[in-house]
């Protein structure tokens, strides 16, 4: 019986692209789903890893990729809720619907895919099946200028005890709530030394840390309904 794939939602760039393509090193058959189709999805696919586009911002998207999810694969080994919109607070006219695309990309997407791909999980034929919600250091502490962005992800990390208690012990469901791990385009030299300071390591460590907490969660089969820090000691300064 060939390998199940792992689904990252929101794989085409970053810690997501990074995971996917070392979980395809790992031996993984992987899936991804994007949001903009571009050019470097072609090297993805090159290396035989599945592209689905997905838009998470309404309920209708969410049901449209799992329609396509399903037709794709009759199994997956594992989930990682990836996907995720880092959009500031507004103060104007759209503040309500930014707060509401937020829900829907942190929480509703990862509740609706954990629900109605169940049952893929359920079919994989290997010993464990997992599912990991990726949140943030930001959830137990807020933030002045993403709180809708901190509030959907705190409701993602309660939905990771709500769904560890309904699926073990088949399934396994943990969440890794990273701080800074890579810069954006466009963040200078002082936003990177002012990110630095701020964790105890006084690094900005790049993708690989997410992958090796990953690597960890999918090769452990005693250990559910956690959040696994991942943030050089944030908490300590
Ligand atoms: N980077 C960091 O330092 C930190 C990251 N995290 C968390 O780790 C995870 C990965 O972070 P990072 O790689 O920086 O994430 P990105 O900001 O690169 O976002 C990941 C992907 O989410 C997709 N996405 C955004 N909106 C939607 C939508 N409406 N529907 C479907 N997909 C959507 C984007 O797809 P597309 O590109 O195709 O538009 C994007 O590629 C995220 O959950 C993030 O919140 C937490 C703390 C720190
Ligand atoms: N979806 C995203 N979420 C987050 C990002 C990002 O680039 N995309 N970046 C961060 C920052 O690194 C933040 O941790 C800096 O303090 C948080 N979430």
């Amino acid at each position: 019986m060939s390998a199940s794939p792992i689904l990252i939602t929101g794989g085409a760039q970053r810690l997501g692209r990074h995971c996917a393509e070392r979980l395809v090193d790992d031996g993984h058959p992987v899936i991804i789903s994007y949001h903009r189709e571009r050019d470097e999805l072609e090297a993805l696919r090159a290396r035989g890893i599945v592209t689905l586009q997905a838009d998470f911002a309404s309920e209708a998207g969410i049901q449209d990729f799992l329609v396509r999810l399903r037709a794709e694969t009759s199994s997956l080994r594992a989930i990682v809720h990836n996907a995720s919109d880092w959009a500031p607070d507004t103060t104007d006219d759209d503040a309500g619907e930014n707060f509401e695309r937020l829900f829907r990309v942190h929480m509703l997407a990862p509740y609706l895919i954990n629900l109605h791909a169940r049952d893929l999980l359920e079919a994989c034929g290997e010993p464990m099946r997992d599912i990991v919600h990726m949140t943030d250091y930001v959830a137990r502490k807020g933030s002045r200028k993403h709180a809708a962005y901190a509030a959907t992800k705190a409701g993602l990390e309660n939905l990771t005890l709500s769904f560890a208690a309904m699926y073990a012990p088949s399934i396994q469901v943990n969440a890794i709530a990273p701080a800074m791990i890579m810069l954006n385009e466009g963040d200078d030299q002082a936003y990177a030394e002012k990110a630095r300071a701020k964790s105890a390591m006084g690094l900005i460590p790049g993708p690989g840390v997410i992958h090796q907490s990953l690597r960890y969660l999918l090769d452990n089969r005693y250990v559910t309904g956690i959040t696994l820090p991942v943030d050089g000691g944030r908490h300590l300064r």
